[in-house]
């Protein structure tokens, strides 16, 4: 009789860490008079290449779940690993170090810089990760191709459509080749339409083999992901 294989091989998927792994996750916030526990203890576990939606009533903790993933925020307990590595109890250089290398961030409302091109817009976390400036605007053109925004790269972000601002912002994310893309109602300040076609793009990139954390309340958006979890309450309904 064989020895029993490790779990991954019997899977056949994979023996790569996973993605993300989040255990026993609790973040109560005190800024009120009354405590809000906005992550009563949540567990996710995120697979290399995955394209997960996590929706969930408005205040659910989905927001403070992705800012804990990213490093944004910190866990008061429990333990958050991204590509393998514990995010938790980092200090800011090491987290700042870690999202370059590793995050890129979509947020709804695209915190582009204004007063630069779009062009500029990407060159700049290019040289901050330590990019010589012309390897940056290289890269940075690449991928305003890639994102079919070339005709653009001048252009300052308050000339685009909103489609297009959110187009640069993935852009933007995307830059660094990160392990993981992080997006926050990505699709929130857009039409329908609008939304879709950055839908469109996540699935694109999916297929790429990005792994995709997306929060939504559009069960139209999340639809076009590959899993769905659901939060309430500051937990994970499915994991
Ligand atoms: N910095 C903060 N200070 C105080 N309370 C906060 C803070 N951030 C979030 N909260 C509270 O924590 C709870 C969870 O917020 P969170 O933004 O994670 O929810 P959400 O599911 O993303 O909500 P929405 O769908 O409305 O964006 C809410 O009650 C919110 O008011």
């Amino acid at each position: 009789m064989s020895a029993p294989q490790p779990a991954a091989a019997i899977d056949g998927v994979t023996t790569e860490p996973a993605a993300v792994r989040v255990r026993g996750a609790r973040r109560t916030f005190t800024a009120d008079l009354a405590p809000v526990r906005a992550l009563r203890g949540v567990d996710l576990d995120v697979r290399q290449g995955e394209f997960v939606a996590v929706t969930g009533p408005s205040g659910c903790g989905k927001s403070t779940l992705l800012n804990v993933i990213a490093g944004l925020d910190a866990v008061d307990e429990g333990t958050i690993e991204v590509a393998g590595e514990r995010v938790d109890g980092r200090d800011e250089d090491w987290l700042a170090r870690f999202r370059r290398g590793h995050i890129g961030f979509v947020f709804q409302f695209f915190n582009l810089l204004d007063g630069v091109s779009a062009l500029d817009n990407l060159i700049m976390p290019g040289v901050l990760a330590g990019m010589k400036r012309r390897a940056a605007e290289s890269r940075a053109r690449d991928v305003l191709d890639l994102l079919g925004l070339s005709d653009r790269a001048e252009q300052v972000p308050a000339v685009l459509s909103g489609g297009q601002r959110q187009r640069l912002a993935i852009a933007r994310a995307l830059v660094n080749e990160p392990t993981l893309l992080l997006a926050d109602e990505p699709t929130g300040a857009l039409d329908s339409e609008g939304g879709l076609e950055i839908l469109e793009l996540f699935r694109r990139l999916h297929g790429t083999g990005q792994t995709i954390i997306m929060v939504t309340h559009s069960p139209e958006v999340a639809a076009g992901a590959g899993r769905t979890v659901r939060m309430r309450d500051g937990r994970v309904e499915t994991p």
